[in-house]
């Protein structure tokens, strides 16, 4: 059972573009969210994605509640985390918002693992999760997910989203 929990918004001195601004010398891996269910099919782009603990095994998913796809993420309770290969950036731009759901997803091949949210084909790897608790800070809702199933593809080079723009990152040859 999810549980939602409510911070304090304080004043900040540091404006929203400067803010940003800073953010964008950030670099990030780019992942496709994906969920399904009752509340439906919907997939996001997220670079707001970080590890938590490892027992139980814990990601975090920064969700803005504006995004069109936040109620179906908020009924069905679960998620995957599809962390994007360097051939995914026009992907990446087509769930990154304004994109028809239908669209979006009939861009590549999916299949479902345990918890029925769609997993890539072809991702770097895939994170399957129930959400299991729920903290809401200024726009954004922070998802906290436990992973019930991985699965990882150990050859494809990685994406990173850096300086508002996509980089592939290289894995090292081995010599
Ligand atoms: N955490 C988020 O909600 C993010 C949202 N985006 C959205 O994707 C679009 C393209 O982004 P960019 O080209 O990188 O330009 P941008 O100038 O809007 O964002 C620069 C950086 O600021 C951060 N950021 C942007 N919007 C944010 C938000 N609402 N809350 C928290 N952090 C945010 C991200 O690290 C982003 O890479 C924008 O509409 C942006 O709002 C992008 C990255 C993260
Ligand atoms: C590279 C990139 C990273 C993004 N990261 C996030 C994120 O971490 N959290 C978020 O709520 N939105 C993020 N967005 C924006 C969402 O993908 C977008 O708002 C979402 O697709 C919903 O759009 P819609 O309301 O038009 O459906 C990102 C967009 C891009 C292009």
């Amino acid at each position: 059972m999810a549980e939602t929990l409510t911070a304090k918004p304080t004043a900040s001195t540091v404006e929203k573009q400067a803010f940003r601004d800073a953010m964008a010398h950030l670099g990030s891996a780019v992942n496709i969210i994906t969920t399904d269910g009752p509340g439906g099919r919907a997939g996001f782009t997220a670079s707001a994605v970080c590890s938590v603990t490892d027992s139980p095994p814990t990601l975090l998913v920064c969700l803005n509640r504006s995004a069109s796809v936040y109620p179906a993420f908020t009924e069905n309770q679960v998620l995957c985390v599809n962390t994007l290969a360097d051939c995914h950036e026009s992907l990446s731009n087509l769930f990154g918002g304004k994109t028809p759901m239908e669209q979006r997803f009939d861009a590549a091949e999916w299949s479902s693992l345990s918890t029925g949210s769609p997993i890539l084909s072809d991702a770097l790897v895939s994170f399957d999760c129930k959400i299991t608790q729920v903290t809401q800070i200024g726009t954004h809702d922070i998802l906290f997910c436990e992973a019930v199933a991985i699965t990882r593809n150990d050859e494809r080079h990685g994406l990173v989203y850096f300086d508002r723009r996509y980089h592939p990152l290289m894995r090292q040859s081995a010599c």
